[in-house]
């Protein structure tokens, strides 16, 4: 799309959730940087009017600041991006009913900027276009019905003038799909299920008629590489959860690898079709989603240029993949991993231990990482100048035992009770700067709980995250130094984001802990509801 070109071409703006499509994270902006960041102060605050966990990343595009907040009347803010004065807001109307179809709380993840409009998904899955000047609707598209238990929690890819979306539902027994829209129109030009159908190559790695609600969900972020037109998803947990529904239940699971969920997907980005894929976890029977963000860059491994995909996956594997034909490259674990043993890199498969794959008969106890993943959502970055990759990442456990399921449109399809647990040794949450070409850390950061925000790095040798405890916190992106901190009051799991107007530099936050998740946490749970208050403000902060 020309205006998104356009608008990436300028260092100054922060015109999608990863800055780039490539998600990296990464801002060339180095006015604040790793010499001045102590003296970074508030220059406004902005009351997102939603409590509960806001996970948007902010965009700028030229002096205008766009962002989505979370749960109740759940807006669309156009704001004066020096002073935080409201431009224009639009209250989507959303069906009231939708709070059992959601899984995991009234998420945003954000809002698209193509084409001089502003497109988001809502949680009764339509996507809306606005345009970005008024704030007035120029279209409106029902994406799936959200009475399946399908719901739009993140923001669409932009791939030229279409605008691609996936939706919630993998522990709804959804069958999950991609969908792009004609940005002029709002109609739909293609669909892929993440999960083929009969007749369709992978159809026999389901057992029966079950891949007819197999999750697959395309829930996240998808990443977009212009020069060979690939979008790329990650795909969620299969449904249900018990896995001997629709494999065999052990680990020995032969055909039976339930293709294409808690997947790697890469896609043509003008007719859909599947260019390659690839299965972080067959047969998933833990929760593992595979659907943390692609993160896109070229970067150097055995001394040579390499285009590659990078996913810290829920898994607790950190894979490296070549992203124009899906070879994998490494695959290492990035926190405590216990169901697998190793990744077989020839095979792209896991090494599984099998007296950690839940069964019906028993407790499987100290199942590691936990359903919270290694890492979940919160976005991680990339910073081409230290050649890092920056993670907060979840260090706990679970216990987990199958039971019997039917489906039943519209309700939790799982057939596993789990009780999750704190994990081994010294600390529950970590800041994890790895090296991506050896997969060696560079140095970590300890913290006291799990479920801490996404990232964000720069070209002044800075990181920026906001841990659950409500600190915004800005290190040494080389040595890990803390170099500044504020306290906001609530936990955050939002990614931070950065811009600059008028030849001065801004760097933004949303606070919003996380809500209903912690309920699935155990004691920690209890911990993080603990440790502040709800919250929903946008801070922004300059020198
Ligand atoms: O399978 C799915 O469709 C699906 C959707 C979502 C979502 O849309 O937010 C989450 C999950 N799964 C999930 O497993 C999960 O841990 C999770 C955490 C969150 C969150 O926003 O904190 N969403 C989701
Ligand atoms: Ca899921």
């Amino acid at each position: 799309d020309e205006a998104l070109n356009q608008a990436l071409q300028n260092p100054n703006n922060w015109p999608s959730y990863g800055r780039t499509q490539a998600n990296t994270r990464f801002s060339p902006l180095k006015q604040i940087n790793d010499q001045n960041v102590g003296q970074l102060k508030l220059a406004y605050a902005f009351q997102l009017g939603a409590l509960r966990s806001n996970e948007a990343t902010p965009i700028v595009i030229g002096d205008t600041l766009y962002v989505s907040s979370s749960s109740g009347p759940r807006s669309v803010y156009a704001l004066d991006a020096k002073t935080g004065k409201i431009r224009w807001q639009y209250q989507p109307v959303i069906a009231e009913d939708v709070d059992p179809f959601v899984c995991c709380d009234l998420d945003s993840r954000g809002v698209a900027y193509a084409d001089s409009k502003i497109l988001f998904g809502t949680l009764d899955a339509h996507l809306i276009a606005l345009d970005a000047k008024t704030g007035k609707p120029v279209w409106n598209t029902v994406v799936v019905d959200y009475k399946g238990g399908m719901a739009i929690t993140s923001p669409p890819t932009i791939v030229k003038n279409l605008a691609v979306i996936g939706y919630a539902g993998g522990e709804y027994g959804a069958r999950g799909a991609l969908q792009a829209y004609d940005l002029k129109t709002g109609k739909q030009v293609w669909k892929t299920y993440t999960i083929p159908g009969p007749g369709e190559p992978g159809n026999d790695t389901w057992k029966g008629d079950s891949w007819k609600h197999g999750g697959g969900a395309a829930w996240q972020v998808g990443s977009y590489d212009p020069q060979t037109n690939t979008v790329f998803y990650g795909t969620s947990n299969p449904g249900p959860w018990n896995a001997a529904v629709r494999s065999t239940g052990t680990s020995d699971y032969g055909q039976l690898t339930n293709l294409y969920t808690s997947s790697t997907l890469a896609l043509d980005g003008d007719t859909g079709k599947i260019k390659w894929a690839l299965q972080s976890t067959p047969a998933e029977a833990w929760d593992y989603d595979g659907v943390n963000e692609l993160v896109l860059a070229d970067i150097t491994i055995d001394g040579k240029k390499t285009p590659v995909m990078m996913k810290a996956d829920r898994d607790g594997f950190f894979f490296v993949a070549n992203r124009d034909t899906g070879k994998l490259i490494s695959a290492k674990p990035f926190v405590p991993v216990n169901w697998a043993k190793s990744y077989d890199i020839a095979k792209a498969r896991p090494i599984e231990d099998p007296a950690k794959r839940p069964h019906m008969d028993a407790k499987t106890t100290d199942i590691c990482p936990s359903w919270m993943g290694g890492k979940n959502w919160q976005p991680m970055s990339f910073n081409p100048e230290t050649g890092l990759v920056y993670v907060t990442t979840n260090n706990m456990c679970q216990d987990m035992q199958t039971a019997e399921v039917t489906y039943r449109r519209g309700s939790f399809y799982l057939g596993n009770d789990f009780s999750v647990n704190p994990g081994h040794g010294d600390h529950l949450g970590q800041l994890l700067a790895l090296d991506p070409a050896t997969q060696k850390p560079a140095w970590t950061m300890n913290l006291p709980l799990p479920w801490n925000g996404g990232t964000m790095t720069t070209a002044g040798n800075l990181v920026f995250f906001g841990d659950i405890n409500g600190i915004f916190h800005a290190l040494d992106a080389k040595t890990g130094k803390p170099l500044w901190q504020m306290n906001v009051g609530s936990g955050m799991g939002a990614g931070p984001m950065t811009f600059s107007v008028d030849g001065k530099q801004y760097v933004a936050i949303l606070t919003g802990r996380a809500e209903s998740p912690p309920a699935f946490m155990g004691e920690v749970g209890k911990k993080i509801m603990a440790a502040t208050p709800e919250g929903g403000t946008l801070f922004v902060f300059t020198l």
